[in-house]
Formats: structure tokens, C-alpha cells, sequence
């Protein structure tokens, strides 16, 4: 049995047994489900290992890459041509991208990496899911839907996603396994357990045949999957936006042909459509009549937590040409200094920042642990 007949068996098992099995044995399965997941995710063994194979991965340029999932002909390829000038052919067969397709796109300066992914659901000719590899690299990923299919093409999706170890609009567990020699398992919860029990955690750790630990929970709703992706400790976690796409379409079939639209609202009901509009972190835009694309480059940049910097050389205007591009989260002086050359941090006296994380605005002496602010402008004094 392979293991994708495996995992069948086990997700089949946990549909039927919902309500009589004890949550010790959903724990066990929680965790026997996660073992098997992580043979696809990385595959022990020859015929597969190692990284997402020819075709689909590709040299990473750029500050920050996004990669562009969904199923067949939904319009991946359209809005990436578009976006970035690189042709990545078009067609309304289905299958027709079949290696990743790299491109670029400048957004307030910065350089960013667009992935055109193949592959990623059911029925994909790669059983790999090679291009799930690719998009667990990705610093976002636009999960493309065509308004005019039915909702569920975004559960299969989520669902291949977080199967491959992506966790999507989501932080890290606040949960901390930590191993000891003796003493068996210890649990402390910092706050009231609601989604788990204490029967729960012993089955999941249990099955990972872990017997001499500390489990410190802080996690509010702590559930035994996030306790699973603890101990498996091989998620990523990546933002993702839902890039609703031919959205004009339906809207230009409205004035156009309104006894055409009755049979497509047919397809995906007024009760889809609006549903449609209340998914999060979703962008309504048509890549074909080029309508909305500002507003998805502007969350694409909000998504992606960019901090431009600009050098100011001594008695000199900055250089706003060319900005230094980091991550919220590694923004500071030392990371700017890296990010030039890294001989510079050690080279460095202090620092002169002008902006948003500076006190004043005639300036403010740092060093190299100041966090740095999107668009400050930074002079660095050296010894
Ligand atoms: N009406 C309409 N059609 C679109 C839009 N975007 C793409 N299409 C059409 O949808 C079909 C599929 O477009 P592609 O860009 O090849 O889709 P894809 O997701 O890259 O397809 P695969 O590479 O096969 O996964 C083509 O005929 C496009 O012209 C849109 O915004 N509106
Ligand atoms: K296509
Ligand atoms: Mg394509």
C-alpha cells in the first residue's frame, strides 16, 4: 500500500470514528497521519529525495519570492506574463504550465521573485508534488481561484498545501516540547486547554515514543495538531492571498448577457458568489481585462513585510534609487550592514538613521541592534 493509500485509510478511519473514539486514539491517529505526510513532504530513500527535481525549482533572484498555486487553467500563467513581462504560455488547455516559470516584478523598488507552479493538486502528472516543494519556499503564495468554478477547488487546495507541511496565514505553535533523560511527561499550560485533553497530548506523544518530556502550552485553543506540528517541526509557515480571478468576466457577462449570467451564477450560486467576497485575505481581480491589479500588488507588498532602506553616503543626498530590502522581523542596523557587505558591521562606529524608528527627525545616532523602519535612510560612520 502506498502511503497516499495509507493516509486515505487513516482520514476515512478519523470521518467514521468522529464521535466514538476515544481522544486518545484520535490523538494516535492525528499523529500516525502526520509520520505519513512527512514521506511525501520529503521522501526517505532513493527515486524522489532531496529537492523538487528539474523544471521545478529555480535560481532565487529577487528580495522575496511568491509562488502562484491552483488548479488547471484558472489563470496563473495570464496574471504572471502580465505582471512581469515574462512569457509563460497561455492556453485553455489544462496542464499547459509544466515546469516553474520564473519572473520578476518591482514593487516600490524592490525586486520580487513571481513563481508560475505547476502540478500542485489531485491528479497532477507529478506524484511528488514537486511543485508543493517549490511553493514550501516561497515567501507568500497567491492560491489563484476562477470565480467561476465551484468553492470547493479552495478546500483541495488548502488541503494539498497543508498536507504538504504549509500552514497558511498562520504563526507557529506557542507550545515547547522540550526532551529530557528521566522524569517522564511533565505538562504545564499557562492557559485554559479547550480544544485538547490531557489523555489527548499522552496519545500523540505516545505515538511519537516520546516518554520524558516538558510540554509547556501558552497557546490559547491548542489543538493536537499543532502539538503534532511541534514535534514534527518541518512546517512553514507562509502567508497566502486568494487571488479571485475572471471575476470581471462574470461581471462583464452581467451587462452583457444576463440570461448567460443566470446559468453561470447557476454554476456557482448567489450563495457561492457571496460567499466568494467574504474569504479573507482574498483579491477580486481579472488578469485578462487587467482590472484590480493594484490592489494586488499593494496587498502582495503588505503580505510580504518588506523594509526598504536608503543608504546616505557622508554629505550626500540618500540614494533612493536602489533600496536596501529586508524582512520585518531581520530589519536591523546589522542586518542593513549584511545586506550591503559583511565586512561593513565590524567596519561600523555608529550609525545615523533619519525616519520612522528614529526619535527625531534631524536624525539619531544607533548602533547595530536599532530595528530599522520601511523607507528610514541610513549613513554609516566607520572606525
Ligand atoms: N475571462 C477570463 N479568462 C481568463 C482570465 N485569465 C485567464 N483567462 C483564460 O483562462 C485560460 C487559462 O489561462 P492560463 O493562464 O493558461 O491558466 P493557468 O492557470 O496558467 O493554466 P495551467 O498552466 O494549465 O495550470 C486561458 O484561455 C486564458 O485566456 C480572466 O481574467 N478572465
Ligand atoms: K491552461
Ligand atoms: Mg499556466
Amino acid at each position: 500500500m502506498t502511503t497516499v493509500q495509507k493516509i486515505k485509510e487513516i482520514e476515512d478511519e478519523m470521518a467514521t470514528q468522529k464521535n466514538k473514539a476515544t481522544s486518545y486514539h484520535l490523538g494516535q491517529l492525528k499523529a500516525k497521519l502526520a509520520k505519513l505526510r512527512r514521506e511525501l513532504i520529503s521522501p526517505s530513500g532513493g527515486g524522489g529525495g532531496g529537492g523538487p527535481g528539474i523544471g521545478f525549482d529555480v535560481a532565487r533572484t529577487g528580495v522575496a519570492s511568491v509562488g502562484f498555486v491552483g488548479f488547471p487553467s484558472v489563470g496563473k500563467s495570464t496574471l504572471m506574463s502580465k505582471l512581469t513581462g515574462t512569457h509563460s504560455e497561455v492556453s485553455e488547455i489544462d496542464f499547459t504550465t509544466l515546469t516553474t516559470v520564473p519572473g520578476t516584478l518591482k514593487v516600490h523598488g524592490a525586486p520580487i521573485q513571481i513563481l508560475d507552479l505547476p502540478g500542485i493538486i489531485e491528479g497532477a502528472n507529478d506524484g511528488r508534488g514537486r511543485g508543493r516543494q517549490v511553493a514550501r519556499t516561497c515567501n507568500l503564495i497567491f492560491i489563484v481561484l476562477d470565480v467561476l468554478k465551484p468553492l470547493g477547488d479552495k478546500k483541495i487546495i488548502e488541503s494539498e498545501l497543508e498536507g504538504f507541511g504549509i500552514r497558511l496565514n498562520k504563526k507557529p505553535p506557542a507550545i515547547l516540547v522540550r526532551k529530557k533523560d528521566k522524569g517522564g511527561i511533565a505538562i504545564t499550560n499557562t492557559v485554559p486547554l479547550t480544544n485538547i485533553d490531557q489523555e489527548e497530548i499522552k496519545a500523540v506523544l505516545s505515538e511519537y515514543k516520546l516518554s520524558n518530556v516538558d510540554v509547556t502550552i501558552r497557546q490559547p485553543n491548542m489543538t493536537a495538531d499543532d502539538l503534532v506540528d511541534v514535534i514534527e517541526g518541518n512546517r512553514v509557515y507562509i502567508p497566502a492571498l486568494y487571488v479571485l480571478n475572471k471575476v470581471v468576466y462574470l461581471l462583464v457577462e452581467i451587462i452583457c448577457h444576463s440570461r448567460w449570467l443566470c446559468m453561470q451564477i447557476d454554476a456557482i450560486s448567489i450563495e457561492e458568489l457571496d460567499l466568494l467576497y467574504k474569504i479573507p485575505h482574498s483579491v477580486p481581480v481579472s488578469s485578462r481585462e487587467w482590472l484590480n491589479i493594484d490592489e494586488l500588488t499593494e496587498k502582495m507588498w503588505e503580505a510580504l513585510e518588506l523594509v526598504r532602506v536608503y543608504t546616505k553616503p557622508r554629505g550626500q543626498s540618500p540614494d533612493y534609487s536602489a533600496p536596501v530590502v529586508l524582512r520585518r522581523g531581520r530589519c536591523s542596523v546589522e542586518d542593513f550592514c549584511n545586506a550591503i557587505h559583511k565586512e561593513i558591521a565590524k567596519q561600523m562606529k555608529y550609525a545615523v538613521v533619519w525616519g520612522a524608528s528614529a526619535k527625531h527627525s534631524r536624525g539619531q545616532k544607533v548602533g547595530l541592534d536599532h530595528v530599522l523602519e520601511d523607507e528610514d535612510v541610513v549613513h554609516i560612520a566607520k572606525n
